[in-house]
């Protein structure tokens, strides 16, 4: 049996180089090399990108955004058509988010209780519920391999006495979610830590998720405007509280430094919107750092954004004629610089779990670091 044709979800642990983890985690639709990245396909598109071209970044896993798909086209609507792979032309795995940190943080008139969350669809301000019962039965509907519990994600600023508070509710949430998504082979469920900047809440609220038991454990509560010197302090401790043997998700992570010192303090995935917002935008990010395309500094360089990267942007394109799409706000533009986003993202990735199966993760870090701050691009 090929390891596509497994029928359950593993994760087997392949090598440590100091806390940094390199392994695989197996699904029915295919393996996914950790530390991984996941692109973000919100409303079951990665913006401006074919799926051919997401997998031919290096991507084995893309998140889908359960708020946005609930709303439009529907989760009924997308199981009637086959579920979302079909639908958006994803055979790999996919992980669906709980639709709880969006409800609180695009939807209007929100009302948070006991039972979840009431609110007005930001799309036609339609009336919702999401519960624990609900998101299980949405990411059901929608077919994801890796199906995220539903929780509460406090906004900053916030007391610790709000954050235990949330944490608590998020654990009362956690089991819920977990009695409602049942015995589903080859299907994984993860839990959500919360406890803010706080190590007792943090240990409070690992000690709970271990208890319910979960196929894979995220560190929610961070990239939500604490900066990374304070997130980096929590993940200097608050992964090692979560089950070695299981996969670990920091969610909502982040610019390429953010990503290697999440990846050095034990994270084995990790998503974000950044490098496919920022291909939009004309905002290219490289080895050397990042670097804004519409400057017109490149108006006439014929050089590609990176030399030395082997993506089909910075193999056939210039600096001047992105600089030019951009300007002239034609559609490639954000087509050819999120492919390169997307690209460097997952080359990043590569090169983190090469550096960990050799042993090598402080030195190719200390490379990383060199380069990304020199800005020379
Ligand atoms: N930065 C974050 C991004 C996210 N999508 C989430 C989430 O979905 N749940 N809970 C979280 O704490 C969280 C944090
Ligand atoms: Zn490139």
């Amino acid at each position: 049996m090929t390891q596509s044709q497994t029928q359950r979800f593993s994760f087997s642990l392949e090598a440590t180089d100091g806390k940094a983890r390199s392994g695989r985690i197996s699904t029915p639709r295919g393996e996914i090399r950790t530390p991984a990245f996941m692109p973000v396909g919100t409303a079951a598109t990665v913006k401006a990108m074919m799926p051919e071209s997401v997998a031919a970044t290096g991507a084995d896993i893309l998140l889908g955004n359960t708020y946005h798909l609930m709303l439009r086209p529907t989760a009924e609507r997308i199981a009637a058509l086959g579920g979302l792979h079909k639908f958006m032309n994803w055979d790999k795995p996919i992980l669906t988010d709980s639709g709880g940190f969006q409800v609180m943080s695009l939807a209007g008139l929100r009302k948070l209780s006991e039972e979840g969350v009431r609110f007005a669809s930001h799309v036609d301000g339609s009336k919702h519920m999401l519960s624990p019962e609900r998101s299980m039965e949405i990411q059901k509907l929608l077919g994801s391999d890796i199906v995220m519990a539903f929780d509460e994600c406090p906004a900053l600023p916030a007391t610790e006495a709000e954050v235990a508070k949330s944490m608590q509710l998020s654990m009362r949430w956690a089991q819920r979610s977990r009695d409602a998504f049942g015995d589903r082979p080859g299907h994984a469920l993860f839990g959500i830590q919360q406890g803010g900047v706080t190590q007792d809440l943090r240990a409070q609220s690992a000690e709970a998720l271990r208890a319910i038991e979960f196929d894979g454990y995220a560190v929610g509560g961070l990239a939500v405007g604490e900066g990374q010197e304070a997130m980096f302090g929590v993940l200097d401790y608050a992964p090692d509280m979560l089950p070695v043997q299981k996969p670990r998700y920091l969610m909502g992570v982040g610019k390429p430094d953010d990503i290697v010192g999440a990846v050095k303090r034990g994270i084995d995935m990790m998503d974000c919107v950044l490098p496919s917002r920022s291909g939009r935008t004309a905002q290219g990010w490289t080895r050397r750092g990042q670097v804004n395309l519409r400057n017109a500094r490149h108006q006439d360089d014929p050089r590609p954004l990176d030399a030395d990267c082997t993506c089909p942007c910075c193999a056939k394109y210039s600096r001047a004629y992105l600089h030019h799409v951009f300007r002239a706000k034609e559609m490639i533009g954000g087509m050819l610089l999120t492919w390169h986003n997307l690209h460097y993202f997952q080359e990043l990735m590569a090169g983190m779990r090469a550096a960990i199966a050799s042993g090598t993760f402080d030195t190719w870090e200390a490379a990383f670091q060199i380069e990304f701050a020199s800005g020379d691009i």
